[in-house]
């Protein structure tokens, strides 16, 4: 444990603190994070007795040097600086390890909920809607998959300050923000709400915090120059810090391999990952033990994090249908129907494509426009959504069972032989059960398979294509298209390849589904390029939301 003793020992023995603690600081923050830096440096991490075992190290030498004891003493030294070096995955100073694999029981801390210094993470993956977005809002069925790309969380409590009650800093790199308030400002501000007894287990917090937070953010965006967007981010951590860990004081990064709002779930990624994270600090999750950097959440603590990421999403889209949390939080693939989750037990890693028109839309304002044409026309969007709903039963069927699948194209379509062929290997590569990616590109080695013959065109769909195109179609009808994502349909389905749009439309992401058949993705991708899209290749149906808890002198689990 780091005592405040010792902290202002360090403090005051007039070395410059940049030099001492620089590189800790560095793996703590993000490297441009100045007003961290400014702050955060100047208390030394090192526990009290490894610290004081250092120091003594040079007289100690000395007086046993020739003394009998020499030989005792050297081992007791080594085995010191082993036990130093084991440390910081079991917590410094004052944590016990405990044979327990609860996160909470780990820890042993007389303070209100984690040591200066410990550092919580969480990552959430962001998701592709395979089919039913929108209509799912209006209570029919919709499949997902979470993606290989995530948003990651840092948490600390930050080095404690003689005389006052520390702050709360948000860096959101993603929106250029960067905020920080004096502890002792929330909590007059927010006194009305009597926070000092939160409960994390409650079911979803209050009204009341969720609008005097609301009013608190607005008032922000002014006094900062904060640009639109970011308030929903800033509104949802704040609704989820206060609720979940009252007014501690915290540091915390948010960073995000996933772009913002562009339909592949950032926010709920965001949501989810900062709940996961404040759980964590409030020792309400129990992880799953193993060596792996990250931790599953296990019992029933998924759940606790979904309940809790779905109120922020409320914050950020308005009237959320939850399937984006709930794919993030649990990963996989999903039907989510009317908050019903039935998992897609075929361990599926399906390849895609995944394009960018890069043009930027609201999902709240999507979500209200499809509203707002339903009372429009009820009869006609009434059977829109119920042709999707059929379309999202028949997915699931697909998943569950591609070789009924083929079967039944094969009766229906009867290709020929050679066509046949394709279908099946198609639908096996969809569900390799080794976890292997499938081989999306010429250049992509997967050697033992053998090279696929090239498909004759016009090529036959397979089942889950035409779904998914006639799913397109009907997002066309609900008027969330847009002319770039039509522009990428047509550009891909000259490779005879099918594509949609994934999340709220109205620009952001498209996914196409590729074949392991030989068709040149690297041309395909180029072509989209040079149309002014950009690409990437992503898997589906992996991990959801998991948790690094550690001593903030190693590095990320993202950095190793
Ligand atoms: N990394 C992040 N840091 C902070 N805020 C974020 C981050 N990612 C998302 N957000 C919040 O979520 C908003 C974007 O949410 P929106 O629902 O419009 O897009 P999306 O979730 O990416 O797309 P979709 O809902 O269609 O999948 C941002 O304006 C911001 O408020
Ligand atoms: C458009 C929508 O259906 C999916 C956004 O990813 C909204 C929702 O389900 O909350």
């Amino acid at each position: 444990m780091i005592r405040k003793s010792h902290c202002e020992r360090r403090w005051s023995d007039g070395l410059p603190r940049s030099t001492r603690t620089k590189s800790r600081d560095e793996l703590f923050f993000h490297p441009t994070d100045s007003t961290a830096t400014e702050v955060g440096t100047g208390v030394s991490l090192l526990p009290t007795g490894i610290d004081a075992a250092l120091f003594r190290l040079p007289i100690l030498f000395r007086r046993v040097y020739s003394s009998r004891f020499f030989a005792v003493a050297l081992w007791v030294t080594i085995a010191g600086v082993f036990a130093a070096l084991n440390r910081p995955y079991r917590g410094l100073g004052r944590h016990r390890m405990n044979s327990s694999p609860r996160m909470g029981m780990d820890i042993d801390i007389d303070q209100s909920w984690m040591e200066t210094g410990q550092v919580v993470e969480a990552r959430a993956p962001g998701k592709v809607i395979i089919c039913g977005e929108h209509a799912v809002v209006h209570g029919t069925g919709a499949v997902a998959a979470a993606l290989n790309r995530f948003t990651v969380v840092r948490i600390n409590r930050p080095p404690d300050h003689i005389g006052d009650e520390g702050y709360l800093s948000l860096h959101l790199p993603e929106l250029e923000v960067r905020l920080k308030w004096a502890v002792a400002f929330l909590k007059e501000y927010f006194a009305p709400l009597s926070l000092s007894e939160v409960n994390p287990l409650s079911t979803g917090g209050s009204e009341e915090v969720k609008k005097m937070v609301g009013e608190f953010v607005e008032i922000q965006m002014i006094d900062k120059g904060m640009d639109k967007g970011a308030s929903g981010g800033v509104e949802a951590f704040l609704f989820l810090y206060l609720s979940i860990l009252g007014l501690q004081p915290l540091e915390a990064v948010v960073t995000s391999e996933l772009p913002v709002g562009a339909g592949l779930g950032s926010s709920a990624a965001f949501c989810v990952s900062v709940s996961a994270a404040l759980l964590t600090a409030a020792r309400k999750l129990e992880l799953g033990s193993g060596e792996s950097l990250w931790r599953d959440i296990i019992g029933t603590g998924l759940d606790l994090v979904n309940m809790w990421a779905f109120e922020g999403e409320k914050i950020i889209h308005g009237k959320p249908s939850g399937v984006d949390n709930t794919v993030s939080c649990y990963g996989h693939v999903v039907h989510f129907k009317k908050g019903q989750i039935t998992r897609i037990t075929h361990p599926l890693e399906l390849g895609m494509l995944l394009t960018n028109t890069k043009v930027s839309r609201n999902t709240k304002k999507l979500v209200a426009a499809v509203g707002e044409r339903a009372l429009r026309h009820p009869e006609a969007m009434a059977a829109v959504f119920k042709a999707v709903d059929a379309i999202s039963e028949e997915v699931v069927q697909y998943l569950q069972s591609p070789d009924e699948a083929v079967t039944a194209l094969e009766s229906q379509l009867s290709p020929n032989g050679e066509e046949r062929d394709l279908q099946r290997k198609y639908a096996a590569s969809l569900f390799m059960s080794d976890g292997m990616i499938i081989n999306t590109s010429k250049t992509d080695g997967n050697k033992s398979t053998p090279p696929a013959p090239k498909p004759r065109r016009p090529r036959q769909l397979t089942r889950l294509e035409e779904l998914v195109s006639m799913n397109q179609g009907l997002l066309q009808c609900m008027g969330v298209s847009h002319p770039s994502i039509e522009q990428i349909c047509q550009i891909t389905s000259g490779f005879s390849l099918c594509s949609k749009l994934t999340g709220a439309g109205g620009g952001g992401c498209v996914f196409t589904l590729l074949r392991n058949d030989g068709t040149d993705i690297l041309k395909l991708r180029h072509q989209l390029q040079l149309a002014g899209f950009d690409c990437f290749q992503a898997a589906m149906g992996g991990k959801g939301v998991q948790v690094g808890y550690r001593a903030s002198i190693l590095p990320s689990p993202l950095e190793v």
